[in-house]
């Protein structure tokens, strides 16, 4: 420790020396100075552990420095040492600061005692104040980080009451701090959550044992709040408490309340709530997806068993939903969903659920069915809400739907066996010509294995090119010459044998595999197609026949006449067969087709004429070359009486409208020459040839050729070939 140093102000010089010879003696250093000037100087320079002052001196005396001295920012202990006698010069002397009053003469030992303690209390009171300080800065520091701070923090007295919260309080809840200290806890809690807040607000534990994340709602001052205005009235805080205890918490000092912080997670919440919706919701149409429909019908199933109820699940499929995604695309298609949800959700019950579970497939659940029939009054208005006409963009979608029932508990009780019956059942409407309805019966079963089976053999087949084509000639019964040929489809399947066309083709349409089939079948047909002109031999035309679908297709126009092309074929020599169905499904745009292919050059035929409802307006505002009589018709031409007059009339709506005739299934002479009477020239059937591979076909060809090169004759021979 470093010696103190004091200073001596007197202008008595030898009694100024004397005392400071005695302060030496005693470990102190000590400076003299004679005026108050100079002291006043000395004490503004130096740093002095205590003054010893006269009180009087001349120009300025001892209680004008006092004076002076308790301006200054933390001056040195003062002793003053008077020969005054008076006692008001001691009390006035006090009163301006002095720590003592010392009567010339002293004793020195009392001296020197009193500046010992002058001393040691100047010192404490300096570190007195250190500490002070210290202490009100690190207060200043954690007040503003407590009050910075994002979250709420908080402190409850031993009965819940707010003894401490931050400014943040006022932000995320719209209450003035003030307002809320005094309050019970339960002033700021959301009414629902209650309970759960009891355990954190009344916390005694402290430690790791405290509580950890607990979540709740904070309920937000509400809407006539003069802080804040709340679009909210509550907001989710993540909350950790702990217990506290007077002084520090050992144990056994009392409990004192708690301290927490609440930290707003609403945002966060708002998010989770998003994924969860989207988790179990139909993005498009705000449904519940796959997941919320498992989980609701898991619910009901668990309900209707225990109160022995039934209750009914539809699966729900729209028919030519595809076209509408294919020929007026995706927006539309969405556009189109989300009308149908709205309908559907039209036809329900508030308590039955809808659901989208992908593409255009929908189920409903039937909560509580009284009767089992019940299912099939819904089924039925929502088959005829469907086939009501969907306006898009002024546009009318014509759609229908196929809907499969499935009860609980007669045709399951399981999510899984009741989704999929319903499905067997839908499957079952669409086989049997689409738009309507069905309920589950066990017997479906098989035929639904046996049609999947199916399906997977036709997509190997397609992919193996199993599937393939044979030709049916056209003859020019007077000329006797092939004038065209009919490309039909054959499947060589390995262990069945030949699959008629009428088997595959419409599980092909139902599939969409029609598409790759009859993809690969054209390009087959272009092929054969070369090769027959490289042959020299290719002087008629092929007729090709294409699904609805086919033509529904966007890129069908093109689609054809770039295989055509690509292929150095002419158009000329290729005919498209379609049939009276696809005329009635998409007018505008299938008159647009067929023109653009007619105008390339392909013809258009009309096949089986007479067997849908012809509607003689079709023949004039299609582009169509080609009619061709039914097969029926020609069949019974000799047998029934009625096939002559339709025939004839057809005959003339072709002449009328100077379209070529056509008369297919011909098989007997007698067929032939009655046809040929009635005006028609040309004829398909086995009297001629039945459908044959390409290179029989080439063979006949070739023959035809030479007979005709050599004789310029017909020959009989080309009209039977088997
Ligand atoms: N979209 C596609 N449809 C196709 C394709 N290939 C064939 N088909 C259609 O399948 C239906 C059945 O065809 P198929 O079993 O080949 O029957 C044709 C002829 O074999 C048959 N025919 C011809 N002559 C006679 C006869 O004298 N008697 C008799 N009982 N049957 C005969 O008629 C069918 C010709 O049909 P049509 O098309 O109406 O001219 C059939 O509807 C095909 O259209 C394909 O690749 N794509």
């Amino acid at each position: 420790m470093s010696r103190p140093t004091l200073l001596i102000v007197d202008d008595n010089e030898r009694l100024a020396q004397s005392l400071q010879q005695l302060l030496q003696l005693h470990g102190y250093n000590a400076e003299i100075c004679s005026s108050g000037e100079d002291a006043l100087q000395l004490v503004m320079d130096i740093k002095f552990d205590l003054v010893l002052l006269d009180l009087s001196m001349p120009d300025m005396n001892g209680f004008d420095v006092l004076t002076e001295l308790a301006t200054y920012s933390a001056p040195p202990p003062v002793i003053v040492i008077s020969g005054t006698k008076t006692l008001n010069a001691a009390i006035e002397a006090m009163r301006l600061g002095a720590y003592d009053f010392l009567r010339k003469p002293y004793q020195p030992e009392e001296l020197l005692h009193t500046i010992e303690n002058a001393i040691e209390k100047s010192r404490l009171e300096t570190q007195n104040r250190s500490i002070h300080a210290r202490l009100e800065e690190s207060e200043n520091l954690y007040r503003y980080l407590v009050n910075s701070s994002p979250d709420i923090i908080y402190t409850l007295d031993d009965s819940g009451h707010f003894t401490f919260i931050n400014h943040r309080v006022e932000t995320l809840l719209g209450y003035r701090r003030e307002s809320l200290i005094g309050k019970h806890y339960t002033e700021i809690i959301y009414s629902d959550d209650f309970d759960r807040a009891s355990y954190a607000f009344n916390e005694r534990r402290t430690g790791n044992r405290a509580t950890r994340n607990i979540e709740l709602r904070l309920k937000c001052k509400d809407l006539e709040s003069d802080i804040r205005h709340f679009e909210i009235n509550f907001i989710t805080v993540v909350l950790n408490a702990t217990g506290t205890y007077g002084g520090t918490h050992e144990s056994g000092t009392p409990f004192s309340g708690t301290y927490g912080v609440a930290r707003d997670i609403s945002d966060r919440k708002k998010v989770e709530e998003v994924i969860t919706r989207q988790a179990y919701h139909d993005t498009l149409t705000g449904l519940p997806n796959r997941a919320l429909f498992k989980d609701r019908l898991n619910v009901a199933l668990n309900h209707a068993k225990r109160n022995q109820q039934q209750l009914a699940i539809m699966f729900l499929d729209l028919d030519r939903f595809k076209w509408v995604n294919d020929t007026l695309g995706h927006f539309y298609g969405d556009e189109l969903l989300k009308h149908v949800a709205q309908r559907l959700s039209g036809c329900l019950r508030a308590q039955d659920t809808l659901a989208r579970m992908g593409g255009d497939e929908f189920t409903l659940l039937l909560h509580d069915l009284q009767q089992p029939e019940d299912a099939s009054l819904v089924a039925a208005k929502i088959v005829d809400e469907l086939k009501r006409p969907f306006l898009l963009d002024e546009r009318e979608i014509f759609i229908s739907s196929s809907i499969g029932i499935a009860l609980y508990p007669d045709h399951g009780d399981t999510i899984e066996t009741l989704i999929k019956s319903a499905d067997i059942a839908m499957y079952h409407v669409k086989w049997r010509g689409k738009n309507g309805y069905q309920y589950y019966e066990a017997s479906m079963n098989a035929m639904f294995h046996k049609k999947l089976s199916m399906e997977n053999e036709l997509r190997r087949a397609i992919e193996k090119k199993q599937i393939m084509l044979h030709y049916q000639p056209q003859v020019d019964v007077e000329t006797r010459k092939i004038i065209g040929l009919e490309a039909l489809a054959r499947w060589h399947h390995p262990e069945l044998g030949i699959i008629s066309p009428t088997e595959f083709i419409p599980l092909a349409e139902e599939t969409g595999l029609i598409f790759s089939l009859s993809e690969m079948l054209l390009g087959e047909a272009c092929k054969q197609m070369q090769l027959w002109e490289a042959a020299g031999l290719l002087n008629f035309r092929l007729a090709l026949n294409v699904s609805p679908q086919l033509v529904e297709e966007e890129s069908f126009v093109s689609k054809t006449l770039s295989y055509i092309q690509s292929h150095h074929l002419k158009p000329e020599f290729f005919e498209i067969e379609i049939t009276e169905n696809l005329l009635v499904r998409d007018l505008e745009n299938t008159v647009a087709k067929l023109k653009a292919l007619g105008k390339h050059g392909i013809r258009i035929a009309l096949d089986d004429f007479g067997t849908c409802y012809s509607s003689l307006s079709y023949l004039r505002q299609f582009p169509i070359h080609n009619i061709k009589i039914d097969k029926s018709f020609v069949g019974d031409i000799n047998t029934h009486d009625e096939s002559v007059p339709i025939i004839t009339a057809i005959s003339g709506i072709a002449k009328g409208f100077k379209l070529d005739l056509i008369a297919e299934g011909v098989e007997t002479l007698q067929q032939m020459k009655t046809l040929h009477k009635m005006g028609c020239n040309i004829m398909q059937g086995y009297l001629f040839s039945k459908p044959l591979p390409a290179q029989n076909i080439t063979t006949l060809l070739k023959r035809q050729a030479n007979l005709f090169h050599k004789n310029g004759e017909p020959d009989d021979a080309l009209i039977t070939q088997h």
